[in-house]
């Protein structure tokens, strides 16, 4: 099998795969990189004091890596998916499955990783599948225990996969909610920044935790709109995630947010970051998106503030400080009484929404 991208995350997989007993040809683009992994079993750069297993091979050549490969894990940053598609496509073997380790959306397009391989690739979509979870490279390079989700709209092909990508210090889990998986992932980048931003402008714990609960009903809020089942968000690809991301200094967004609550501005925070950072690209998609459904997402809307200089980072909070401040349940467009009427009326808006539009929300971009 394959693993495309050889950052911290796609190397990291290929040593999950590899330690699981499969035979995996990892790519890097660069090839120097590609001789280090394979000669020196290290990649210095993205997972500094790991051994890579011995069983591991790497390439910079695209057609090699993806010779006669039935499996193939893409990890390379999502806003490079498409253009990197267009040249897997002429090695792909017949029924290969593809499975996304990414956790980004589309910027122009709002499209899901997912997505954008079955529109790229036109294949079935019971051939792909997602890998979502609380799943920070370094610490699983370093073997310390941790479970992740793999989904796929075909449970065989989910199951496949999680065969695949199990070993001692890695179990993954199955689902077929590749909408909640995927966004799961998106989304809690968001809130890691918003985290950030608080981390760095010194509030306490009262703050974070708030903020991190209100941005679970966001997530959740906003996956549901799009067909998502609430559990996905409370499990691994959600909850889960969005604890480790929110916790972990070792979080590229977390760090990003950091620096913005510190009072670097977003140019210096892009200068500084030198790996992958998806929650600062998926910003303004993911509020389009939740424009389209009519969600809100104070948080998310927050993070876009700070990032276009608009809001103090002081004045973070877990609610739009401009707000009416009337009282309000804990769920978007609650009452706070204990009846399901606010989610009837929005699934209502969303049908009528639908109806009018030809089956399409409003404008919405692809997700
Ligand atoms: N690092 C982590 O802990 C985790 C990352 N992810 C996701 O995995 C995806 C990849 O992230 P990382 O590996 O962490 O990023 P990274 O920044 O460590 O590595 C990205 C890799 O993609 C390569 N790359 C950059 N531009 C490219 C292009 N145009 N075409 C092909 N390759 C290109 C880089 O050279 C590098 O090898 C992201 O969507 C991220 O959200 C998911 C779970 C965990
Ligand atoms: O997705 C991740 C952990 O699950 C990695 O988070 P960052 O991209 O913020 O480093």
């Amino acid at each position: 099998m394959a693993v495309l991208g050889a950052g911290s995350w796609g190397t990291t997989f290929a040593k999950i795969l590899t330690d699981g007993g499969a035979d995996v040809v990892l790519w890097a683009r660069r090839p120097e990189l590609a001789r280090e992994i394979s000669e020196a079993r290290r990649n210095s750069d993205y997972l500094p004091g790991v051994n890579l297993p011995v069983g591991l091979r790497a390439t910079s050549r695209l057609d090699l890596a993806l010779a006669g490969a039935e499996m193939i894990f893409v990890s390379v940053p999502s806003q490079s998916l498409r253009e990197n598609l267009n040249q897997v496509e002429p090695y792909l073997a017949e029924n290969a499955i593809i499975v996304s380790l990414m956790k980004g959306v589309e910027r122009s397009t709002g499209m899901r990783m997912s997505t954008v391989i079955e529109e790229v690739l036109r294949i079935d979509p019971a051939r792909i599948a997602a890998i979502s979870g609380p799943n920070l490279a370094l610490e699983i390079a370093k073997e310390q225990p941790t479970g992740a989700v793999v989904s796929s709209s075909s449970l065989e092909t989910a199951q496949a996969v999680a065969k695949l990508a199990t070993n001692r210090y890695f179990r993954s889990y199955v689902n077929t909610d590749v909408i909640g998986t995927e966004f799961g992932g998106v989304l809690k980048n968001l809130i890691a920044v918003a985290i950030g931003i608080v981390d760095g402008v010194g509030y306490g714990e009262n703050t974070k935790a708030s903020i991190i609960t209100r941005g679970l009903v966001e997530m959740t809020d906003f996956a549901v709109a799009y067909g998502a089942q609430p559990e996905t968000l409370a499990g691994l690809a959600g909850l889960g995630d969005l604890i480790a991301t929110c916790q972990s200094p070792l979080s590229r967004n977390n760090t990003a947010g950091r620096l913005l609550g510190q009072g670097y501005s977003i140019n210096d925070v892009v200068k500084q970051m030198q790996q992958t950072t998806e929650g600062l690209a998926s910003v303004k998609p993911v509020l389009e998106l939740a424009r389209a459904k009519g969600v809100e997402m104070p948080i998310v809307e927050q993070v876009r503030q700070v990032l276009e200089g608009t809001l103090n980072p002081r004045d973070i909070a877990p609610h739009l400080t401009t707000d009416s401040g009337e009282p309000q349940g804990e769920r978007t467009l609650d009452d706070g009484q204990a009846h399901g009427g606010a989610s009837l009326w929005r699934a209502f808006q969303r049908t009528l929404d639908q109806l009018r539009h030809g089956g399409r929300s409003a404008g919405s971009p692809r997700p």
